[in-house]
């Protein structure tokens, strides 16, 4: 059901040569000094990929099955994408689903991750919004014990018409989050997005650079012609510009006869190499890959030697002085 990918290893991990190039140890120290999330060293953790429909009962065993996959494999973290709970057939269905945080939804989630002693990102629910016509789509982070750990609601919202596809109204019906959210938890600092916030790398820089973000998850429900055209490389470059893991649960297939998603999760590490994806890029099931987020590892190797936060900083008094 999952194949792992370990490409060749990056050259940025090759022992510092007489380059001048900083050890990664130092590169991690200046890091967490700068802001950088908790060390806590090498992890492995699992990307979710599923077709959730129109009954939560049916998501939930699907998703208890994938958290049970995922502990099984040693994973300290299950990412689940956009919609895990719940995908209608009309914006008239997601809010009557909507649930409030403290409601029996989320706490049976929270049971999934106390069953598991798994970390849960819970890509995006129907929650109950600020007026009756309006949701939030909610990313919530729930901890080893249940406890809901963050809360972010989905800030760009997909008002797209779709070409050779949908058209699709999220606002209509959705309330757009104001707030950017990063969780210190056993898979490092986590940068909450979702979904259609992948193409906005201004909230992905804040995320890594301001707010020391060193894994970026991207639950997402993607269109089948977005997909195709965009996702891998979308995926990819945030990894590459934040010089950050991005993992990127997926829904896939055909949820009802009106909605289709690409599929394709994957996991992708900070020079930009998938590290894991399913050997069907349609099925329901896991890929699980090792994050190196120590002194020693991939993150601190590639940030210590291609520095470009310190650039970043730099370079801004040029294009948006005063920011
Ligand atoms: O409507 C729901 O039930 C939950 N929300 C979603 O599935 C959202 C809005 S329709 N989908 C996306 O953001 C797709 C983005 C995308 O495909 C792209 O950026 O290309």
């Amino acid at each position: 059901m999952q194949e792992q990918q370990q490409g060749q290893p990056p050259p940025l991990t090759a022992p510092p040569s007489s380059s001048g190039a900083p050890a990664a140890g130092a590169a991690a120290a200046a890091d967490a000094a700068a802001g950088g999330g908790a060390d806590v060293g090498a992890v492995r953790v699992a990307v979710g990929q599923m077709t959730a429909c129109g009954d939560q009962a049916v998501n939930l065993e699907v998703c208890g099955r994938l958290a049970q996959d995922a502990a099984a494999a040693g994973c300290a973290a299950l990412f689940l994408p956009e919609c895990f709970a719940f995908i209608g057939d009309s914006p008239a269905q997601s809010l009557a689903a909507a649930q409030p945080l403290g409601g029996p939804l989320m706490a049976a989630y929270r049971q999934l991750a106390r069953t598991h002693g798994l970390w849960l990102s819970l890509g995006g629910f129907q929650e109950v919004g600020p007026d009756p016509q309006h949701i939030y789509n909610t990313h919530v982070v729930v901890d080893d014990r249940g406890e809901v750990a963050a809360v972010y609601r989905k800030i760009h919202l997909f008002d797209v018409d779709v070409p050779n596809g949908p058209l699709l109204m999220e606002s209509r019906t959705t309330a757009p989050g104001r707030e950017a959210v990063v969780v210190d938890s056993p898979a490092g600092r986590l940068g909450l997005t979702t979904c259609y916030d992948l193409r906005f790398p201004e909230l992905f820089a804040h995320l890594a650079w301001e707010r020391g973000a060193q894994v970026l998850a991207v639950p997402s429900a993607f269109t089948v012609v977005t997909g195709a055209a965009h996702w891998e490389v979308l995926l990819r470059a945030r990894a590459i510009e934040c010089q950050a893991y991005v993992v990127a649960a997926a829904q896939a297939g055909r949820h009802n006869a009106k909605r289709e998603s690409y599929g394709h999760a994957i996991i992708v590490d900070p020079w930009g190499s998938v590290i894991a994806r399913l050997s069907d890029p349609a099925a329901t099931g896991i890929a699980t890959a090792e994050l190196q987020l120590g002194p020693g590892g991939l993150l601190a190797a590639v940030r210590g030697r291609m520095p470009c936060r310190q650039h970043r900083a730099a370079g801004r008094a040029a294009y948006a002085p005063g920011a």
